[in-house]
């Protein structure tokens, strides 16, 4: 194995675009996808919690996976797909499905939620979905959503499975197990960034990139971001970090992906704000302020030092 992690660099969770009457927009996604690629981002996340898959019926997350897919194909890059479950057996089951379709570079998945069944089981179905389930495992670490927190001996020994190739680190803070994580990274592993407000100090502790909803928004500028921290410009990736936190912040005020289909759609990129419940779309105010920090002409102005 080389020590380069496979999956570095920006990707874009996908949200999944509706009409007024809730049905998934293709056309849309198509182009949604197409426009975060072109803008540089390094590839994409079909089938995240910002992609509301959880009210996606099959037909229509086999949809949105197929957009995902043709258009990563197009431009040479990677295709990440979310497995969430907590159903050990059904988890691999759809892994091995994703695997034969052969479309996925690596699977999103994290700890089982809700049942929180501990820290050692919660190893045992990571350890089971590498084993059994051919696919790449990108380890989703996302305890406010699971309720599991993973200490660093458990990503220690999830990072010595050949099968895992990284993990999503969205912790709600960088703290001592991140830095102990980014100080001995596994081999070939690969630190993401997934709380998008700090992403930009994670890349500077050494994170390899990101999987950011944000992104969805100013997509180019959180890719720039991590091309910055890669290649050392500490300068401009910092006021670009603070500007990109600004704005997560905003897009955040309200539960994701709520606001981001509201800037989306306030600059004409999808259809309708709507989202299916549980989620109620976001109110006006959240929207305006977060569409007035995604105005790049604004933002390129005040980013530019005097
Ligand atoms: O879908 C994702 O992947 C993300 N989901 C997170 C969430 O909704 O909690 C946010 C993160 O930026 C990406």
């Amino acid at each position: 194995m080389t020590s380069e992690p496979i999956l570095t660099g920006l990707y874009v969770p996908l949200i999944t675009p509706f009409t007024d009457d809730l049905r998934l927009d293709r056309g849309a996604l198509v182009r949604l996808a197409d426009d975060a690629l072109a803008a540089g981002a390094s590839g994409l996340v079909a089938l995240g919690t910002t992609a509301e898959s959880a009210t996606l019926t099959p037909e229509e997350r086999r949809t949105v996976v197929r957009v995902c897919a043709a258009a990563c194909r197009e431009h040479g890059a990677p295709l990440v797909i979310g497995v969430g479950t907590n159903d050990t057996a059904s988890a691999i089951a759809s892994l091995r499905e994703l695997a034969a379709d052969g479309d996925a570079a690596a699977a999103l998945v994290p700890a089982p939620p809700y049942i929180r069944p501990g820290e050692a089981a919660t190893l045992a179905h990571f350890t089971a979905l590498a084993e059994q389930g051919g696919l790449p495992l990108v380890v989703y670490d996302i305890p406010a959503r699971t309720g599991q927190p993973l200490s660093a001996g458990t990503l220690a020994a999830l990072g010595r499975l050949p099968e895992v190739v990284g993990v999503k680190h969205a912790t709600g803070a960088i703290d001592a197990t991140t830095i102990e994580l980014l100080d001995h990274p596994p081999q070939g592993f690969a630190v993401l960034g997934g709380d998008d407000i700090v992403l930009s100090p994670l890349l500077a502790a050494g994170a390899h990139g990101g999987i950011t909803a944000s992104a969805n928004i100013r997509t180019a500028d959180f890719a720039e971001l991590a091309a910055l921290w890669r290649r050392g410009d500490a300068g401009p990736a910092r006021r670009l970090g603070a500007d990109l936190a600004r704005l997560a912040a905003a897009l955040f005020a309200e539960p994701n992906p709520t606001v981001i289909k509201g800037v989306l759609h306030a600059q004409g990129r999808i259809p309708s704000p709507a989202v299916r419940m549980p989620l109620l779309a976001a109110s006006a105010a959240s929207v305006d302020r977060a569409a007035h920090l995604a105005d790049t002409s604004a933002r390129h102005e005040a980013l530019t030092p005097c």
